[in-house]
């Protein structure tokens, strides 16, 4: 099902080796634009009539009451209450030292500029839940948002029919776990703009008041919405259907890197699952092993959408400086090293969302349990955008003092600037200072 592509003995175009997925933001904005004009004019009623309509359930309130968060956590399994709460620890433990210090310089006397951070007021969170459920995502979301000193922080995941139209237990009790007490049951590309646009029932009330910015990991509809609504709402980035990419030579172990590979398709039919090898034997035997793996693997049909498609191949190529050249091209959001020479090849990598160093670090490692945040940028934007971190939740801001004699010695020199600019009351309003 994953084409080999044999790349040997040709002149290789590395940003045109790999397509990306068929169906992306450029297809999809044509069925989300009308949801979140909808959602901008009618609030409450328009998000449940598409709850109605894509989760084929219509939530018997938009936000989930108290006590079933509290509820939800404490119905947790004992294994995934401690698995949440490991998670958690090693978060807050990577996430605490993003922060960054703030800085205070004199670029001459009487004069100060100070560099804060100030931390983004009001977010939405989104956490999917639609082909599966992400109480991870719930985590990696909430803890650098908190760590950065967010005060007003909001969830939105889909409702289940399975669960009387509430979000998916798990998600509930995560978002318990860690003091969330605003949780509305609505997921998609409307979830992202009641966040955008804020959201009134019939009556008038406010009941979810607009965010400043939207975060969080979904399909391609609801990356589709991020992008759209950017400029009404910050967004961290476009952190759509799941992408993992191998670099690996015949070192690597063939039956671990299809593992690996079969376990980011099963997210989506969009998934991409790419092996980049100068080894023949090895892209072989890849091959061979994800048919074998993928037929007992639980989600087998949405595994092998996501192989089969224009976004998933193995790639051959005549050297690992090729392999290292098309993954920067390539820019995928999961980077998997598994080479003779790891330490060497991570630090000439410039475009990946994180880097998977070593036969013992899987992508799977990254989405639950290293610490490290699974919220990562696909498509390409890895090579403009970060995955979410602490400063994700930051402004940095400028505060400015100069006395009378800081501000005299360069009075004149914002004289000649405003002078040359053909902008001559910026100089009298600082002249105005000395007369
Ligand atoms: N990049 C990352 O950081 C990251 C992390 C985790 C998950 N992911 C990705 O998140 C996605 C999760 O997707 P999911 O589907 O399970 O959940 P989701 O919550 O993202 O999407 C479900 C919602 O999609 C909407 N939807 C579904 N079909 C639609 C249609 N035809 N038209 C309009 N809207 C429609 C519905 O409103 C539904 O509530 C996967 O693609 C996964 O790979 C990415
Ligand atoms: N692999 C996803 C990021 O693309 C994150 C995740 C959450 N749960 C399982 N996986
Ligand atoms: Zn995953």
């Amino acid at each position: 099902m994953l084409t080999l592509k044999d790349l040997r003995g040709s002149a290789i175009d590395a940003a045109a080796v790999l397509p990306r997925a068929s169906q992306d933001i450029s297809t999809t904005i044509e069925t989300v634009a009308p949801i979140l004009q909808d959602v901008r004019l009618n609030g409450v009623s328009a998000l449940l009539e598409y709850s109605e309509k894509f989760d084929g359930v219509r939530p018997p309130s938009l936000r989930v009451p108290a006590e079933k968060l509290r509820e939800a956590a404490e119905q947790l399994t004992p294994e995934v209450r401690a698995a949440l709460e490991e998670l958690i620890l090693r978060a807050r433990a990577v996430h605490e030292a993003q922060l960054p210090e703030a800085s205070e310089v004199s670029p001459g006397p009487g004069a100060r500029v100070i560099n804060r951070w100030a931390p983004i007021r009001r977010v939405g969170l989104y956490v999917p839940g639609g082909q599966a459920v992400y109480p991870s995502s719930v985590v990696m979301n909430v803890v650098p948002a908190q760590v950065a000193g967010v005060s007003s922080l909001a969830i939105a995941s889909p409702p289940q029919a399975d669960f009387g139209g509430l979000p998916h237990p798990t998600i509930l009790g995560a978002a318990h776990l860690l003091g969330i007490e605003e949780v509305y049951a609505v997921g998609g590309a409307q979830a992202v703009a009641m966040f955008a646009y804020g959201a009134k029932d019939q009556a008038g009330q406010q009941v979810c008041p607009p965010v400043s910015l939207i975060t969080g990991p979904g399909n391609i509809f609801v990356a589709t919405a991020k992008r759209a609504v950017q400029g009404v709402v910050g967004i961290d980035s476009e952190a759509g259907p799941t992408e993992i990419m191998v670099l690996a030579d015949d070192s690597a172990p063939a039956e671990l890197i299809a593992a690996d590979l079969i376990s980011q398709a099963e997210h989506d039919a969009l998934a991409a699952a790419v092996l980049v090898t100068p080894s023949m034997t090895l892209a072989e035997s890849v091959a061979t092993e994800v048919e074998r793996q993928a037929r007992d693997t639980r989600h087998a049909d949405r595994v092998k959408q996501a192989l089969s498609g224009t976004q998933s191949a193995v790639l051959v190529v005549d050297t690992m400086e090729q392999g290292v050249e098309i993954a920067n091209a390539y820019g995928a959001e999961h980077l998997e090293l598994m080479t003779r020479d790891d330490a060497g090849i991570v630090d000439q990598i410039h475009n990946a969302g994180a880097v998977f160093v070593g036969a013992h670090t899987p992508v799977s490692l990254g989405d639950y349990c290293a610490g490290s945040n699974h919220v990562l940028p696909t498509g390409g934007a890895s090579a403009y955008s970060a995955g979410l971190n602490v400063s994700s939740f930051l402004r940095s801001q400028q505060v400015i003092h100069y006395d009378r004699e800081g501000l005299r010695a360069v009075a004149a020199h914002v004289s000649a600037l405003a002078q040359a600019e053909g902008l001559p009351a910026h100089g009298d309003a600082v002249q105005a200072r000395f007369r």
